[in-house]
């Protein structure tokens, strides 16, 4: 299975912690697609420059089956990538920290209710609750 992960780069990186967990996790499911990890100022290194880690993001997400994303802090990239998800037709989960005082994008929280739960579901969690939620999630799918 092919797994890509969003967690938000130029929109802050105070969450990188809680993404390495989410992705050691995920790594167990499959491979997952995904950046290394990097500063706030986002691949800058990289040859080809933004241009080449939009390219290869976009193929990255037309490769995958599920797209798992941290959404707690807010990010365009990350926004944009579950938008393009949705487009095509991906299984998205989107998890989200209400502890962290932040309220989550209405386009968000709702796009649930609009593709229905077997495309997109967003959960609620805690930083120790993260691993036992992806089982589930992954547990479900593998049924189906
Ligand atoms: O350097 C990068 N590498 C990269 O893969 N991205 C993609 C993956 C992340 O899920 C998302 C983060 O977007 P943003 O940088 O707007 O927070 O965009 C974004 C950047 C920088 O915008």
């Amino acid at each position: 299975m092919n797994i890509y992960f969003c967690g938000s780069i130029r929109g802050g990186r105070q969450d990188v912690k809680i993404y390495q967990k989410i992705v050691k996790k995920l790594q167990t499911y499959g491979q997952v697609l995904s950046h290394d990890d990097i500063s706030e100022k986002g691949e800058g290194a990289m040859p080809g420059g933004d241009e080449a880690i939009y390219d290869r993001d976009m193929e990255w997400l037309v490769q995958c089956d599920v797209v798992v994303a941290e959404v707690t802090q807010p990010s365009f990239g990350v926004g944009y990538e579950i938008g393009q998800a949705m487009v095509m037709k991906k299984r998205i989960l989107c998890l989200f920290r209400p502890s962290s005082g932040k309220v989550l994008s209405a386009m968000i929280q709702h796009a649930e209710g609009k593709l229905g739960r077997t495309l997109f579901q967003v959960r609620d969690y805690e930083e120790e609750d993260v691993e036992g939620i992806l089982e589930n999630y992954f547990g479900e799918l593998t049924k189906n």
